[in-house]
């Protein structure tokens, strides 16, 4: 079964509104780069989201950057899946590198997260990766396969089916370095494997795998010809219309 590519952005902390609808704008003057076989998104800050969702081509949807995994209720400073939905969010992030670390997500609140995700009807794209220490000793797979496991429990196979996991590098991300697309196949092919073995062979095939870690106009083709990475999630690079429109084109090019 054919995946559908996926460019994702993750803005992360940057961009006010108004340098958010400088990009809508610039990035409108350049849809002719956006392939119609191929899905985008941007995942953005809470206060960008709403001049995206108006000024983006429609072929780039929204994606949220974090959620609480609870209805409703009072955490302070928390957003609720429910409101992300109502609000036309297609995507939220769960298990960044950048959560894991500097604010403690254990895989256990990653699981909630995504659960939640999925119960209000938004794509999880759960991200998972060795840091370097992890990789020199050669515990990349057992790390991947926890995360990855521990991730989806609970899931549906149907729900697994139409995930996004997005396998970083942790030493990859903003430092210029890129694992090489042969390793990333590598792991993307044993995440996919896990998956079949674990979970259900035919959710294993549907499901899609991203390859993120100093994805630039210049590389990103070589990630998605490999046969087991179906896009890229994409920092740094993601800030620049010209520079998404460039790896519209790459990806599109590479059809
Ligand atoms: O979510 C995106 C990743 O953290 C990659 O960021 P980067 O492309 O700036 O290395």
């Amino acid at each position: 079964m054919a995946r559908t590519p996926l460019l994702m952005g993750n803005w992360k902390m940057y961009k006010t509104v108004a340098q958010a609808r400088a990009f809508a704008e610039a990035l409108g003057q350049q849809s002719s780069a956006l392939h119609g076989g191929v899905e985008y998104a941007i995942c953005a800050p809470f206060t960008t989201l709403h001049v995206l969702r108006v000024m983006l081509p429609a072929q780039v949807k929204i994606g949220a950057q974090n959620v609480y995994p609870q209805k409703e209720g009072a955490y302070t400073g928390e957003i609720a899946p429910m409101m992300l939905a109502e609000f036309g969010t297609q995507y939220v992030l769960a298990g960044h590198s950048e959560r894991r670390t500097l604010f403690g997500e254990s895989d256990q609140m990653i699981n909630h997260k995504v659960r939640a995700i999925v119960e209000n009807d938004m794509v999880p794209v759960l991200c998972v990766g060795e840091n370097l220490s992890q990789k020199e000793s050669g515990q990349t797979q057992a790390i991947v396969a926890g995360q990855v496991v521990q991730g989806l429990a609970g899931l549906s196979a149907s729900d697994v089916a139409r995930a996004v996991i997005a396998y970083e590098p942790v030493w990859a991300i903003g430092s210029g370095k890129t694992a090489t697309a042969e390793d990333a196949e590598v792991v993307a092919k044993e995440i996919r494997n896990l998956i079949a073995e674990q979970i259900d062979a035919s959710a294993a095939v549907s499901v899609r795998i991203l390859y993120g870690g100093s994805v630039k106009p210049n590389n990103i083709a070589s990630f998605l010809q490999q046969p087991n990475i179906d896009g890229a999630l994409v920092g740094g690079a993601s800030l620049e219309a010209s520079s998404f429109a460039d790896m519209a084109s790459a990806i599109g090019g590479a059809l």
